[in-house]
């Protein structure tokens, strides 16, 4: 690693403009465990290890930026939403936060079912050997193709979004002479606390039917009347990075309400209810999120204490973690190639990577953390905000962080909690190739997702 002089960045003292961030840390070194993997600790060096696995060892195998996936932890979180959830319920893992074959298989062998929302994300999972019963498809506009395709390969559930949906779905089942197993997505008329673009079950939005107006309703009158389908429940999604339980608890009631009114017009008892996913995991050392347990606790007790109110049997109950599964997983791992000290401001390190690895910063105003990841430094803190190479004022990796004024060109930067919707929204922009996924457990390090080349993007240019 180089350690070339550079002109010295402003300090924490001097500048403090407006903005997001706290005070510096009190020891810059110190990878806190709230926000990293749990394999992840410092070697006798300084150098960050993760599953044994010296990060300058990943950095020189695999190239940067590359996304580090901790096995250990993904498995052991996988188990444990398996395990408080227990053997009454139903975790589905929510592929579009990350989905690669490696993991489908994870996920298969710690008992976890999955949610996919596309054709290449039930590809994805068929192709790793995912029973198809334990597949639920998900989507406000799914083509017919990737019904007909769900419906052939006999996945377990197809969730409805639409009034057409409903229809749609019952027409291809009927062609293939077979009866699909559906809930129907209604939103539930709850604000979330969180970013606009991520909460989705208030009213004016593209996914799900009203439970208001009687829309829902209506709905499962209609999916009740068509025998190609058998309705199995009714489900919500109420958004993503959600600390605040209170949302999950107006939602259940809610969805026990429509399962009451279902009862008492149609004389049913739909047997399953899915709360969605939407649980927060920690970017910053400030997020305090909720465990697995706490979370089957809440979700099971508001459930029963509803339905025993409504004299309704209690019905399976179904979640959909994503984030809250693979987010704390995974750290992206990005060389330095550049600092800009801005006098009065702070100091801009450009990493090799950015907006095309991850977008979120960008699009939600996500909030990371960042840690000098291939040596420790004594050197005091100073103001940075770490962005990309691309030709974007708004390339941001992190907006606000405190990094040691002895940084350099050639240091290794870790982003922690990077595992969910980050390779997963990564994009080409400026015709950077995607970086690979390396998965790492018990000394090894093995590649899941290859890094992209440049053959890979000329391949498609076919003009
Ligand atoms: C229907 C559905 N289920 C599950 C998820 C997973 O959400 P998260 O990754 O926040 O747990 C999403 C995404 O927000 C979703 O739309
Ligand atoms: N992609 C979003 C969450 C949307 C989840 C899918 N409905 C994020 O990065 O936070």
């Amino acid at each position: 690693m180089s350690r070339s002089a550079h002109p010295a960045g402003p300090r924490h003292a001097d500048v403090l403009p407006e903005g997001h961030y706290s005070a510096p840390p009190a020891d810059l070194n110190v990878l806190d465990k709230k926000v990293w993997s749990e394999t992840v600790t410092r070697d006798e060096t300084g150098t960050l290890t993760v599953g044994g696995i010296p990060a300058t060892r990943i950095a020189e195998e695999f190239g940067t930026p590359v996304y580090v996936m901790d096995e250990t932890d993904f498995r052991a979180r996988a188990r444990a939403w398996r395990t408080a959830f227990g053997p009454d319920a139903d975790v589905f893992y929510a592929g579009k936060a990350f989905l690669s074959r490696a993991v489908v298989r994870w996920l298969h062998e710690e008992g976890l079912n999955l949610d996919v929302c596309s054709g290449g994300e039930l590809a994805t999972a068929l192709s790793a050997g995912m029973p198809a019963d334990r597949i639920a498809l998900h989507g406000n506009n799914k083509s017919p193709r990737e019904i007909r395709r769900a419906i052939e390969a006999g996945v377990g559930r197809i969730v409805l979004d639409s009034f057409q949906e409903i229809v749609r779905v019952a027409h291809i089942a009927r062609e293939l002479g077979t009866r699909q197993k559906v809930q129907i997505r209604i939103t539930v008329g709850v604000e979330a606390h969180t970013h606009e673009f991520i909460a989705t079950a208030h009213e004016d939005q593209k996914f799900g039917i009203p439970l208001a107006g009687g829309q829902a309703a209506e709905a499962v009158r209609r999916a009740l009347q068509l025998d190609s389908l058998e309705l199995i429940g009714v489900h919500s999604h109420i958004g993503s990075q959600i600390f605040d339980m209170s949302g999950f608890e107006v939602a259940a009631r809610r969805v026990v309400g429509l399962l009451k009114s279902i009862r008492d017009e149609h004389g049913v008892e739909l047997p399953e209810i899915d709360l969605g996913g939407g649980l927060g995991i920690a970017y910053t050392s400030d997020d305090d999120p909720r465990e697995p347990h706490e979370i089957a606790k809440a979700l099971n007790e508001i459930v029963t204490r509803e339905c025993e109110a409504a004299r309704l049997r209690t019905p399976r109950i179904s979640v959909e973690p994503g984030r809250a599964i693979v987010g704390p997983t995974a750290f992206t791992l990005y060389e330095v190639g550049t600092l800009k000290p801005l006098e009065g401001l702070r100091t801009y390190v450009s990493v090799d990577g950015g907006m095309s690895d991850n977008i979120r910063t960008a699009l939600y105003d996500a909030e990371y953390s960042v840690s000098l990841v291939s040596r420790t430094s004594d050197a005091e803190p100073m103001l940075c905000r770490v962005v990309g190479k691309h030709c974007e004022s708004g390339d941001i990796v992190v907006r606000d962080a405190f990094l040691p004024a002895d940084l350099a060109p050639g240091d290794l930067l870790g982003v922690p909690a990077t595992g969910a919707y980050c390779r997963s929204m990564a994009s080409n922009y400026n015709h950077v190739p995607r970086p690979p996924v390396v998965a790492v457990r018990d000394g090894e390090a093995r590649l899941i997702v290859r890094r992209e080349t440049e053959e890979d993007l000329l391949r498609l240019d076919v003009g």
